[in-house]
């Protein structure tokens, strides 16, 4: 490129050309740094012959090469045409100056002119770029300015706001201090004031006793405690004094406010706060101010539930307080608490009713509360079905009795459906009435269920074979059902046998204060055979004519509840009960609670394999739907939802396997609990002996200990060891068991041990008396005896400590000790019974306060105390009871 010329638009340039025409690239650059090549036309000077204008000609075509021969940008004479001079055609020679043509120079004049003139166009599109360039610059840097301008009143601000912060924690510490200063002060003058009450009376005592001595110690003694008092009261005064003018002074100094450079800058930065920082400021104050009234809203009506224990920061959260608050409440109440400390159900209660919430107490099993519903109304209850268990010896014929019975169900007989045992049956009698039979007889059974609590039961009809009479297991079976306390009604069974002798029957039943009605009694008889059938419809109608003596009623329009008689699993079917409805109507597709499970009512069948809808009171029905299997005895009840149902069943899974790894002790102590728990004023015991006599005697002189508060009750009393069957009675009574030369065996032991009962033996009827009379006497509260110690009054009530309130008593009566009971009487009224917390002689706490004597008093959570209150001092003393 060594043709390459610089060239430059600015017009100012010379356009310098060779000889002739030569074409060539030059590059040509521009002011804003762009370049691009251009072919530049180059003109061999021309020699002309001398003639006239020659030198003129010359002189112009001088000039004529000072214009540029541009291609595309300078254009050329519109005879050239086309884009750069190398196409240009040479020019016909002679005319106009120099050898040039007049067009020609019209041409370069033009094109001379038309360039200066795109230079100037040039020039002012580029002035016009620069400042548009120019423009956006400053604007860029503006915005960069403003955005650093906010970012540094933000800083400011926020330094402003720690200042602030810092400045008012100060504030509330001064503060703190001052009010601690002063609440000092107050009760250093109310000592003082004391004090010198004190003084006075001491000076007044000293004037009498010397008015009464005729000396003139009297006057200078009051002239002493004038000025004494004086001086007291001018320190106190000062004192107060001193406090106001302090607080004075600081109040002036918090009013007049040093200026500090903190605070100036503090408040230039208000004034130069940008508007975003304070429409934040709005923000938050709105926010603030939102929280803070939802926050009284809700604590207005707040009720707070609190468990047995609940840690701190939980009960913080219940309250929808702040775990900090509630620590320095407890502190308050001297109680020194961490955020994961667990407190018990009383402290909680005293925070909760400080913060001004309402306390709401629940224990882990209340997880039950409501399970069972309430009592219905007399109104909604309709007559139900009654619950009959078959007891007696052993084939005297109970089962066939069942079977019998069983047969005169009317609706069996229609349907011919074939019965399965469900546990339970119901017959349905011929003028409609029903009646519920428990199909597994005997005591033992009937007695297993009573101890799970399952007292479902009715009335027992006793089956005694006619031509056998009373046997033990008779006994046993009258014992049991009387230890229930349910109606019995004898069935002399085989009255078609040869041998039989139901007048013997009802002879040896009056052994057994069972008087029936042909004797005088109220017990029902019904003489039936079993094998023939004779006299069952007049059995029916007899435990029909007792269950309405009964009033056996239930509301069949509620949800479901009642008892598990059998569970299984079936292979198949899964887990399968056989439920007795004792209220309301249980439905398919109900959620219940059986004992530790649960489940969904997936099919209801009858004891003739018939599906059901639902099944009312007293009608036993197989569920299907369970999830896992109850025990036999366990209460069912129809619940509101699943998740209830879990919630039950996750509870008594978790006590279930408390109580397997907490075993029941067969002690004596563990029964007495129970018992006392009750409050029972019948102290339960089956007696088994060696022979009649000592039984005999024994019930009897057992019958004779105890007096109004309790006494002696014997459920069973036989010859023989102690078997299961007594352990069970006495499990579901919960009762001793006395073995008089007498032992249980294998079974009988594991049984107790399993059920926690308590089995006593004796060989000398004394030692057995005397123990039960200990025991028994053991069993009531020792009585309390109350002595009265003193009374006071109060005189002036003092703010102690942060919440506290004392009591300046003068003790009237007796005398008033720390750590005694005492009862606040108002108006004759007692306002509080509680214990003294603190007794003390001026400062010094002591133990005890004359007559006469004034002293300080506080009461165990008890503020409320004031001026002119009396004060009963006592204390309580127990005496062990004797029978
Ligand atoms: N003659 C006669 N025999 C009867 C009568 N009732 C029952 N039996 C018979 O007495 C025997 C015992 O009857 P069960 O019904 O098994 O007596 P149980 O009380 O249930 O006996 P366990 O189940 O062993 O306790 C059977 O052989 C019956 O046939 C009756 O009314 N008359």
């Amino acid at each position: 490129m060594s043709d390459e010329k610089k060239l430059t638009l600015s017009g100012r340039g010379t356009l310098g050309a060779g000889k002739g025409v030569e074409t060539g690239k030059v590059r040509q650059s521009f002011s804003h740094g762009r370049s691009k090549p251009v072919v530049v036309e180059r003109k061999r000077k021309r020699t002309l012959k001398k003639g006239p204008g020659a030198a003129a000609d010359a002189d112009a075509a001088t000039n004529e090469q000072a214009a540029p021969q541009k291609t595309g940008e300078a254009k050329p004479a519109p005879t050239g045409g086309g884009r750069g001079g190398a196409q240009k055609p040479r020019r016909p020679q002679g005319g106009g100056r120099g050898g040039l043509t007049q067009a020609e120079i019209a041409a370069r004049t033009g094109a001379l002119r038309q360039a200066q003139e795109e230079a100037e166009r040039r020039k002012v599109e580029e002035e016009r770029r620069r400042r548009e360039e120019e423009a956006l610059r400053k604007a860029r840097e503006a915005e960069q300015a403003q955005a650093e301008q906010e970012e540094a009143a933000a800083e400011t601000e926020a330094r402003r706001r720690a200042e602030e912060a810092a400045k008012q924690a100060a504030e509330d510490k001064a503060r703190k201090a001052r009010e601690q200063e002063e609440r000092r002060k107050a009760e250093e003058a109310a000592r003082l004031e004391q004090e010198s009450e004190e003084a006075r009376k001491r000076t007044e005592r000293a004037r009498a006793a010397a008015r009464a001595a005729g000396t003139p110690e009297a006057e200078s003694a009051d002239s002493a405690g004038a000025r004494k008092k004086k001086g007291a009261k001018g320190a106190a005064a000062k004192k107060a004094e001193a406090a106001k003018a302090s607080k004075g002074r600081g109040e002036e100094k918090r009013r007049s406010g040093k200026l500090t450079v903190t605070r100036a800058l503090a408040d230039d930065d208000e004034r130069q706060r940008s508007e975003a920082a304070a429409k934040r400021r709005e923000r938050r104050r709105r926010q603030r101010e939102i929280a803070g009234d939802g926050d009284k809203a809700e604590r207005k009506s707040r009720e707070v539930v609190i468990p047995e224990a609940i840690t701190v920061q939980e009960l913080a959260q219940r309250m929808a307080e702040k775990a900090p608050a509630v620590i320095k409440a407890l502190m308050g109440m001297g109680v020194m608490a961490t955020i994961n400390q667990t407190l018990d159900q009383d402290t909680a209660q005293l925070v909760v009713e400080e913060f001004g919430h309402k306390v709401k107490r629940v224990s882990e099993a209340d997880v039950e509360e409501g399970l069972i519903g309430d009592e219905d109304d007399a109104g909604d209850l309709r007559s139900r079905a009654p619950v009959v268990t078959v007891m007696g010896h052993v084939d005297h014929g109970k089962t066939s009795l069942l079977d019998a019975l069983r047969k005169t169900d009317v609706v069996a007989g229609e349907a011919g459906g074939i019965t399965q045992h469900i546990g339970a049956y119901q017959v349905q009698l011929g003028d409609g009435n029903k009646i519920t039979f428990l199909d597994t007889p005997g005591h033992e059974a009937f007695t297993q269920m009573r101890q799970r609590g399952a007292g479902v039961t009715d009335i027992v009809v006793l089956v005694v074979a006619a031509d056998d009479g009373i046997m033990p297991q008779t006994v046993e079976a009258i014992n049991h059902a009387k230890a229930a306390e349910v109606p019995i009604i004898v069935a002399i069974n085989k009255i078609d046998k040869p041998g039989a002798d139901p007048t013997r029957v009802r002879n040896e039943l009056l052994q057994h204060e069972l008087v029936v009605e042909a004797m005088g009694g109220d017990i029902q008889d019904v003489e039936v055979s079993a094998l023939q059938g004779t006299n069952l419809d007049k059995l029916e109608e007899a435990i029909l004519l007792q269950s309405e003596l009964l009033e056996l009623k239930a509301n069949p329009d509620r949800n479901a509840d009642g008892v598990v008689i059998e569970a299984k699993l079936e292979r198949g079917r899964g887990p399968v009960a056989s439920l007795l409805v004792r209220r309301g109507t249980l439905k398919v597709g109900d959620v219940f609670v059986a004992g530790a499970e649960w489940g969904r009512v997936r099919a209801l069948v009858d004891e003739r394999g018939q599906q059901l809808k639902s099944a009312g009171p007293a009608q036993p029905v197989e569920v299907l739907g369970l999830q896992g299997t109850p025990s036999a005895g366990d209460d069912f009840a129809v619940v509101e939802n699943e998740a209830r149902a879990r919630e039950i069943h996750e509870y008594r899974q978790e006590k279930l396997r408390s109580k397997r790894t907490t075993a029941a002790p067969a002690s004596l102590e563990s029964m007495f609990s129970a018992i006392r728990e009750k409050q029972a004023t019948e102290f339960p015991i089956v007696v088994k002996g060696d022979v009649q006599g000592s039984v005999e005697a024994i019930v009897s002189s057992l019958e004779k200990i105890g007096n109004e508060d309790i006494r002696a009750r014997v459920l069973h009393a036989a010859v023989g060891g102690i078997t299961e069957s007594d352990v069970t009675l006495a499990a579901a009574s919960e009762a001793i068991i006395l073995g008089f030369n007498v032992r249980a065996n294998k079974q009988a032991r594991d049984a107790a041990e399993q059920n926690g009962v308590a089995i006593q033996y004796y060989a000398v009827i004394y030692d057995l008396i005397d123990d039960m009379r200990e025991l028994m006497a053991g069993q009531l509260a020792p009585e309390v005896r109350e002595e009265t110690l003193g009374l006071a009054e109060v005189r002036e009530v003092f703010t102690a400590g942060k919440r506290g309130r004392a009591a300046g008593c003068l003790v009237l009566d007796g005398k008033m000790r720390a750590g005694a009971k005492c009862r606040i009487l108002r108006d004759d009224v007692v306002v509080y019974e509680g214990d003294i917390a603190s007794l003390r002689r001026f400062k010094d706490d002591v133990r005890e306060v004359e007559a006469g004597t004034e002293c300080g008093l506080m009461f165990a959570n008890f503020m409320d105390v004031k001026k002119g209150d009396q004060i009963e001092c006592y204390v309580q003393t127990e005496h062990a009871r004797q029978l």
